[in-house]
């Protein structure tokens, strides 16, 4: 089975292709310098050149600031590009998986979000993850949507790692502490979507549709934060203080739901996947980071 991956290079992309390959699972990466996914019918070039027999995207602008000035380019990578992918699946008659947000939700609701909720992203990102979504929907009935939240990993951008590089340089942090969501691993992702790639192997039919995957525990970003600095404890030059505060309190660009929460009993259901253990996976990648670091003497 050859499976097409867009993003390779980000925080999903990096832990797909760190699972173990081989045994009948071919996985082709395919970066920004194979199809550059702002520009119109990269994508479908990609996956007609490759013919595979399955394409996982992983690729998305998810810079949610920036994105509030960038909306036609994050439109076009967001939207756009997983519109055309899910065509050109449709095209071949091969499943397409795709990951989407919690920012496609408001966050008025106070229970957390099913599959069935009502959407109305509060950005620009969630906007265009959603109309990416929509387009997925429309273009091919194939395709498993699995909506995370908050994603941290080793690799690239993340509050993980925004949190211990400002630990290390500022004595106090003020971090919001009336948004709640549920933080996921990278590696989480990676391995519920390596166990849809294995039923598939397996010669059984995706069960499609919209899922929602993260972690197991709901906590502000505040909480997330310190979380974060109890697993480097004693590790940070100087320490820090973690202060809460409100949203009012940091301005930023975008808005964000005020509880992007999502209830991952549909997964559990039909999967079989069980949500991210998201404190066990920070103490394993600080403690890699710290490790890594002190050996660059960084
Ligand atoms: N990060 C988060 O907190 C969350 C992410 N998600 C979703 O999960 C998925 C994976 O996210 P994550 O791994 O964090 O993303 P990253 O930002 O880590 O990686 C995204 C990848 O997309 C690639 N990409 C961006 N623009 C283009 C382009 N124009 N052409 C080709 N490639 C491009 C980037 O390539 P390059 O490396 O060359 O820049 C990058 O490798 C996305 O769908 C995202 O929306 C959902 C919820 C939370
Ligand atoms: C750095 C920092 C952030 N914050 C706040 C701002 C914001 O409300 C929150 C998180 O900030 P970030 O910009 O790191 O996170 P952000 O990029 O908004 O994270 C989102 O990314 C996209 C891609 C998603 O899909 C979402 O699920 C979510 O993970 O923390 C503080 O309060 N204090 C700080 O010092
Ligand atoms: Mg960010």
């Amino acid at each position: 089975m050859r499976i097409l991956l867009f993003g390779p290079n980000g925080q999903v992309g990096s832990e797909l292709r760190s699972l173990p390959w081989g045994d009948g699972l071919e996985l082709i990466p395919v970066g920004r310098n194979d199809a550059d996914l702002s520009a119109d019918d990269a994508a479908a070039a990609a996956i007609h050149r490759e013919k595979p027999d399955l394409v996982v995207n992983a690729a998305a602008y998810t810079a949610v600031d920036k994105a509030e000035s960038e909306p036609d380019l994050a439109k076009a990578v967001n939207a756009d590009a997983p519109g055309g992918m899910a065509r050109a699946c449709a095209d071949l008659g091969i499943p397409f998986i795709h990951i989407s947000t919690d920012f496609v939700f408001d966050g008025t609701k106070s229970q957390p979000y099913d599959e069935e909720d009502p959407t109305g992203p509060v950005s620009v990102y969630g906007q265009s993850k959603l109309e990416g979504e929509e387009a997925v929907r429309a273009a091919h009935a194939d395709h498993l949507i699995l909506r995370t939240a908050w994603v941290f990993s080793p690799y690239g951008n993340n509050f993980l790692k925004t949190m211990l590089r400002l630990g290390a340089e500022r004595d106090e942090l003020g971090i919001v502490d009336d948004q709640r969501g549920c933080p996921t691993s990278a590696a989480g992702i990676a391995c519920a979507i390596r166990i849809v790639i294995d039923r598939l192997k397996a010669g059984e039919p995706m069960q499609p549709g919209t899922y929602h995957y993260c972690g197991d525990e709901p906590v502000t970003w505040f909480g997330f934060a310190s979380a974060i600095f109890e697993a480097a404890a004693g590790r940070l030059p100087g320490g820090v203080k973690v202060k809460p505060i409100g949203t009012s309190d940091y301005p930023t660009p975008a808005r964000r739901p005020a509880n992007s929460v999502m209830s991952c009993a549909k997964i559990r259901a039909v999967y079989g996947i069980e949500p991210d253990d998201w404190r066990r996976e920070v103490s394993r990648i600080v403690d890699r980071l710290l490790s890594e670091s002190s050996k660059t003497g960084e």
